[in-house]
């Protein structure tokens, strides 16, 4: 059974009560990032290109360069214009040595989610981020261990044969006994949800990015301030940065990698 703790605590930052900082796992949450008018025109650009909203699945629309779910990394010859409602802000991300070059909006019909994953280390740069508009979510966090690395998906063609890299690891084989001790320590592993609440952004490197699972919980409501609140449609901005050539590689201190899920 997966233990729920409270998530933990913030430091607001002293000049600007908008900026939550969870220092010590690399965590950032800016509140009201963008306006509601920005919001509005966001929410209508998505649904001019996918007009439906009554599905039960989640929608995904890439710009910039694409992500590959064959390789989890990106496809150099797919490259879809990033809309202005998008560069427009980019300016304003908190990290400026670089930027996001690829971009993947998705809508979340009430009841959807996104299972637990990290984004794969080795072909994004460290700084992920997930702008949020038109519902509040809860994001679940968990620390992985090795044994979600172990059930890590391997891409089905790697984007490195190109490369002079040597292709992802495949994870030691352990003994079964002490893999079911430690799926049980994972399972174990307490979990702490997030509340993101629409127009804000969320910006993880460091432990938050690496060393720990994302989700959002496939559930109608989440439990805001003590209250039960229904969700409403949620759309989100993923948007990475895509390492290139000898960019490509992770020698991060944390256990393997999570990579996302193939299904949008
Ligand atoms: O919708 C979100 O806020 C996060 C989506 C996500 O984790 C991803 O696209 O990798
Ligand atoms: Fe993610």
């Amino acid at each position: 059974m997966t233990i729920i703790q409270e998530a933990p605590t913030p430091t607001v930052d002293p000049s600007n009560p908008n900026i939550l900082r969870w220092k010590d796992i690399g965590l950032t949450l800016i509140y009201e990032f963008i306006t509601e008018a920005d919001e509005a025109a966001m929410i209508e650009a998505f649904h001019a290109q996918d007009p439906a909203r009554d599905g039960k699945k989640r929608i995904s629309q890439h710009f910039g360069h694409h992500f590959d779910y064959t390789t989890f990394g990106s496809v150099d010859t797919k490259f879809t214009p990033v809309p202005t409602y998008i560069t427009d802000f980019l300016p304003r991300l908190p990290i400026q040595t670089y930027l996001p070059d690829q971009f993947t909006v998705q809508y979340y019909p009430p009841g959807t989610g996104i299972p637990p994953h990290v984004d794969t280390h080795s072909m994004f740069g460290e700084a992920l981020y997930s702008l949020s508009f038109g519902s509040a979510v809860a994001m679940q966090f968990r620390m992985s261990g090795p044994n979600d690395a172990r059930k890590m998906r391997l891409p089905k063609r790697s984007a490195q044969a190109e490369s002079t890299e040597a292709p992802p690891a495949v994870p030691d084989p352990v003994d079964s006994r002490e893999q079911g001790q430690q799926q049980l320590d994972e399972e174990q592993s307490p979990s702490w949800e997030l509340i993101l609440p629409p127009r804000s952004l969320l910006l993880m490197t460091g432990p938050s990015r690496y060393g720990y699972t994302h989700a959002i919980r496939p559930r109608k409501t989440d439990v805001i301030d003590g209250r039960t609140v229904q969700r409403r449609g949620r759309y989100s901005i993923t948007m990475r940065t895509v390492r290139r050539g000898d960019e490509i590689g992770c020698d991060c201190a944390f256990p393997g990698e999570l990579a996302l899920t193939g299904d949008t």
